[in-house]
């Protein structure tokens, strides 16, 4: 109920307010899971959206986005970019600015940084026999700086052409990492051992998910330029300087 009460009745809301004060342009925070499980990869912006969705979190972006295509089907003057973010990591690159998720992080990145620090003692790496070469699941990892510059790169399409009604773009890199992989990049950046054990599958983890990122390479002029040591380095720069995230409780 939270999801859909942050993500959608929120959004909605802010849908009115911005109707009523006559701003109709808007980017919209989205995420790959609105593809639900592949049916071909990489998935383009015209993948089938809402099909096998196997998260409420996913069905609530894949809703908002329905619900933003309804605002712009029926006024023209609404400007809408939707961003399909792939999987987000990495972190400012001063160290300064990174992610600081509340209790145990759900998300793969972030919990292998706290290991590395010591916070969290064992990675559990969720499947060992997906059908991938090593048997564990595959994402597109994009840097957070990337993922930022992509939405200047949607605000100038948005502002300087003649842009009109709603759009997607995928936000990814085009390549997929192993969760394997990834702890060994991490470990490669951070100097660090990063302890892991296999358990079993989490529910509703698709295999293998990767961006094709080029309708925003044409569109939008954007392509992610970071690769997977640079998220590594600069989430363990954050995570080395700031082993207790922000250290306050809200901000
Ligand atoms: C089912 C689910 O929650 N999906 C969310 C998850 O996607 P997604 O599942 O892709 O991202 P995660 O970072 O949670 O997981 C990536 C991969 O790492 C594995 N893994 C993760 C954590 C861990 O402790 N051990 C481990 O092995 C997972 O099984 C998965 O195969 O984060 C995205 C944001 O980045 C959200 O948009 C997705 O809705």
């Amino acid at each position: 109920m939270d999801y859909y009460d942050n993500n959608v009745a929120g959004s909605n809301n802010l849908f009115q307010v911005m109707q009523m004060n006559n701003v109709k342009s808007l980017i919209y925070s989205s995420s790959a899971t609105v593809y639900g499980n592949p049916l071909f990869l990489p998935f383009t912006e015209n993948h089938p959206t809402g099909r096998n969705i196997s998260n409420p979190y996913g069905r609530t972006k894949y809703f908002t986005e329905e619900l933003s295509k309804d605002i712009s089907n029926t006024d023209p003057k609404w400007k809408i970019i939707s961003l399909r973010y792939f999987n987000p990591t990495g972190a400012h690159p001063s160290g300064i600015i990174g992610e600081d998720p509340k209790g145990i992080p759900n998300n793969l990145m972030p919990y292998i940084s706290q290991v590395a620090v010591g916070k969290l003692h064992v990675l559990n790496i969720y499947g060992s026999n997906y059908s991938t070469p090593d048997g564990t699941c595959i994402r597109d990892f994009i840097h957070i700086t990337d993922l930022a510059k992509g939405h200047l790169k949607a605000l100038h399409k948005m502002f300087n052409s003649e842009f009109e009604g709603w759009k997607a773009y995928n936000l990814g890199t085009g390549r997929g990492y192993s969760v394997l992989e990834l702890v060994k990049a991490f470990e490669h950046a951070s100097g660090r051992k990063v302890n892991y054990k296999f358990t079993s599958r989490r529910y509703g983890d698709i295999p293998i998910s990767y961006a094709d990122a080029r309708l925003a390479e044409n569109d939008l002029d954007w392509t992610a330029e970071k690769d997977i040591f640079e998220m590594c380095r600069d989430t363990w720069k954050w995570q080395s300087l700031n082993p207790n995230g922000y250290e306050i409780d809200e901000i």
